[in-house]
């Protein structure tokens, strides 16, 4: 039989705190996960299953049956319909930035929290958006191709140095902004367009539209998740706005830019090349069979959704990801969650107590409710937050006996607007 989960290190005279009711905690970790997370999983006493690919539908949806955590990166769709064979799921970790793989509503309302790696491979993805800025104004990946091909073809024609030359950022996060430093250190002009004020680094300056980015930069390249807002933000009418000869760098997400306008762009020449490193719809698995209207466009350089594959960036990623996972189900802390409250408790002193973590509706009243049950003991601390519909309650009593523990769960789960309930003691 597994151990039950070890607790985190902690300060002397703190409680360690366990699941009371979840069984033995089963991980499923899809995608290659790094060693840094799988151990870290693994040292907390957790059952580890772990894929280096993502799976087909129907086998994800048979094994989410019975785990109660599962890791991801970009590939993995976790929709409502998978989701709804999650009968035990507590929390999902994205082993990467972006969440748009993710039902978050469906996750929150089902009582499963969502935690995400916000900068973790930032640097990877600016790093590679340097590079081929660099390749492109150089026209590296056909010199290459050519030669490859036994083809010599020695040219200066259109190739430039980047200095002086001006990169639009769209979307100045994480990414954007660390790009912004390295772009300025190269010698180029600056300029960025977010929808929120943000502080310019360097000598960056914001625009004040995306269409003065577009009008002005030679370079423009996407820093922005994937939202209704930003799917196909970069279409025909965009493209004809760019300059005659400029440059589109898309290490974001695949449904960011209308690809057959981008083709056709490239194949008139009125852009001079291309790095795309995410598709509308990428393969699941490493091999052959890979197509796009991009395939073959001059001056295009096609990765496999590399921006933030790095080992530097994986293995702490798998830090962060993983110890928010152990936090969650261990403490119940919900910090950096992206689709649940952010609330957080210390560790109790007092050996008796015992942890109530309770998902529930956001109506009015509930609080009333598991008050009732909660306040026959004493309420060392507790805390409420909500986002939109669900609140997220964290509550320290001092319980002497289990049949008071199985009381307790019993009565806030059976509340009409309970969504989920847990207790660690
Ligand atoms: O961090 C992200 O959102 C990425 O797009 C990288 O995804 P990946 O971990 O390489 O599947």
């Amino acid at each position: 039989m597994t151990s039950p989960p070890k607790p985190e290190r902690r300060a002397t005279g703190q409680k360690p705190l366990k699941p009371f009711n979840n069984g033995d905690i089963k991980v499923l970790l899809l995608e290659g996960i790094n060693t840094t997370g799988v151990n870290i999983l693994k040292n907390a006493g957790y059952q580890v299953e772990a894929h280096p690919k993502a799976l087909p539908v129907e086998v994800l949806k048979e094994k989410i049956k019975d785990v109660h955590v599962i890791g991801l990166r970009s590939k993995t769709q976790l929709t409502a319909d998978v989701l709804k064979e999650a009968k035990n799921l507590l929390v999902i970790g994205c082993f990467c930035i972006g969440t748009n793989q993710v039902d978050l509503a469906y996750a929150a309302e089902h009582g499963i929290a969502v935690f995400n790696s916000p900068f973790s491979n930032s640097r990877s993805v600016a790093e590679l958006a340097i590079a081929e800025i660099v390749a492109l104004s150089r026209q590296l990946g056909d010199r290459n191709n050519e030669l490859h091909r036994g083809f010599w073809n020695k040219t200066s024609n259109g190739c430039r140095e980047i200095r002086g030359k001006t990169i639009g950022i769209v979307g100045y996060g994480h990414i954007g902004s660390q790009l912004s430093v390295l772009a300025d250190a190269m010698g180029m002009r600056v300029i960025f367009f977010d929808t929120l004020q943000l502080m310019p680094l360097g000598t960056a300056q914001p625009v004040a539209s995306l269409d003065d980015l577009l009008a002005n930069a030679d370079f423009v390249t996407l820093h922005v998740p994937e939202t209704p807002e930003t799917k196909n933000m970069i279409g025909e009418r965009e493209i004809k706005i760019m300059k005659k000869g400029s440059y589109l760098i898309n290490l974001a997400r695949g449904t960011l830019v209308d690809i057959p306008a981008l083709a056709a762009a490239l194949k008139s020449g009125h852009l001079a090349g291309a790095a795309v490193d995410v598709f509308p719809v990428e393969p699941y698995a490493n091999g052959p069979g890979f197509e796009s209207e991009l395939v073959g466009a001059p001056n295009t350089i096609l990765t496999p959704h590399v921006g933030g594959s790095t080992e530097e960036a994986q293995s702490s990623i798998g830090v962060e990801v993983g110890s928010a996972l152990v936090r969650y189900v261990n403490n119940g802390t919900t910090l950096g969650a992206v689709n649940f409250p952010e609330c957080d408790v210390r560790l109790p002193a007092d050996q008796k107590t015992v942890r109530v973590l309770n998902v529930h509706q956001n109506v009015p009243g509930v609080l009333k409710q598991i008050n009732k049950v909660l306040s026959e003991f004493n309420i060392e601390k507790q805390i409420c937050d909500s986002k939109e519909n669900i609140a997220y309650l964290m509550a320290d009593l001092n319980v002497d006996s289990e049949s008071d523990l199985i009381k307790i769960n019993e009565l806030v789960s059976s509340m009409p607007e309970n969504i989920r309930t847990r207790l660690l003691y």
